[in-house]
């Protein structure tokens, strides 16, 4: 196993030395081809985490390191879906359009950004739709244009920061899916930000959890459920309900101190590997 992803000790601090500290001695890895979730309490650092990671702003500290690279600006090689895909999809553009546009700045002659673009279409269940504008599709369809628009660039790494999150519950069952979907078809290593801890367990092959800010990871959990997963009969399993419960359990706890500090008889049944000391 091959590691894609590596942060290390990595903290933020905005406004200099005397501002306000976002996330504090992060550190985690995430190898080729996994689906990794972070979760944790709203505001506690998620976005600016991923803005590091992705190179969209230097971290006051620490390091991100991608297929062993430091990253030091936006690899070409990575590719982000935002949550609001009403502002990233080009309103002037069709839909083959957007799909193909950062293909352009990568300098990928035409004949094969016309080649990728349908392919990621077709993946993402919209070849239909190719020459049709953002305005004509609905909410779900367009952010499936932003995971097409992502695939194409064929990038080492997908980040997802709350890319589900504006839509309604059905499309982002069927979002979740097709995201499961594409990752196992092209084996493509995900990193996925999201609130919503039942999604974090049904994607993930590990969920991180982080702390109130400054944000640490908390907990390093391993889902050991099927790697075919269903919404039905997935999340009336048993390992599904305790693991989305112990994932609860974490963000709940006040400064979300380590799991072995307390937790006996909740830890004796989840295999949560602790990553961090108490905070003082
Ligand atoms: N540019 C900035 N300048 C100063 N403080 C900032 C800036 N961006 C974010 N913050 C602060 O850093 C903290 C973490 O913000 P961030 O957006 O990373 O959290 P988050 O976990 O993604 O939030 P949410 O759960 O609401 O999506 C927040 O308290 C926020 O107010």
């Amino acid at each position: 196993m091959t590691t894609m992803l590596q942060v290390t000790d990595l903290g933020h601090t905005y406004g200099g030395d005397a501002g306000y500290t976002a996330i504090d001695d992060l550190s985690f890895t995430v190898n080729t081809g996994e689906l990794v979730c972070i979760v944790g309490p709203s505001g506690c650092g998620k976005s600016t985490l991923l803005r590091a990671v992705s190179g969209l702003h230097r971290p006051s500290r620490g390091t991100v390191r991608l297929q062993d690279d430091p990253v030091n600006g936006v690899p070409e090689d990575l590719a982000v879906v935002f949550q609001d895909y009403s502002r990233s999809l080009f309103p002037w553009l069709t839909v083959a359009g957007n799909v193909e546009f950062p293909l352009r700045s990568r300098g990928i002659p035409a004949a094969q950004r016309k080649e990728r673009a349908a392919e990621a279409l077709e993946a993402v269940g919209l070849s239909a739709a190719a020459a049709k504008y953002p305005r004509q599709l609905s909410g779900g369809m367009q952010q499936r244009v932003s995971i097409a628009r992502a695939l194409a660039c064929r990038p080492a790494l997908l980040l997802m920061d709350e890319p589900f999150a504006s839509v309604d519950a059905q499309t982002r069952a069927e979002l979740e899916d097709l995201l499961l979907k594409v990752q196992r078809e092209q084996d493509t290593t995900v990193l996925l930000v999201t609130h919503d801890i039942d999604e974090s367990v049904y994607l993930a092959h590990r969920v991180l959890v982080l702390s109130t800010a400054p944000a640490s990871v908390v907990a390093d959990l391993p889902v050991d459920l099927p790697p075919e997963r269903d919404q039905i009969t997935t999340k009336e399993d048993p390992r599904f309900i305790e693991l989305r419960g112990e994932v609860a359990r974490l963000l709940r706890r006040p400064e979300n101190v380590p799991v072995v500090a307390d937790a006996e008889g909740a830890a004796d049944s989840v295999d949560v590997e602790p990553v961090v000391a108490a905070k003082s």
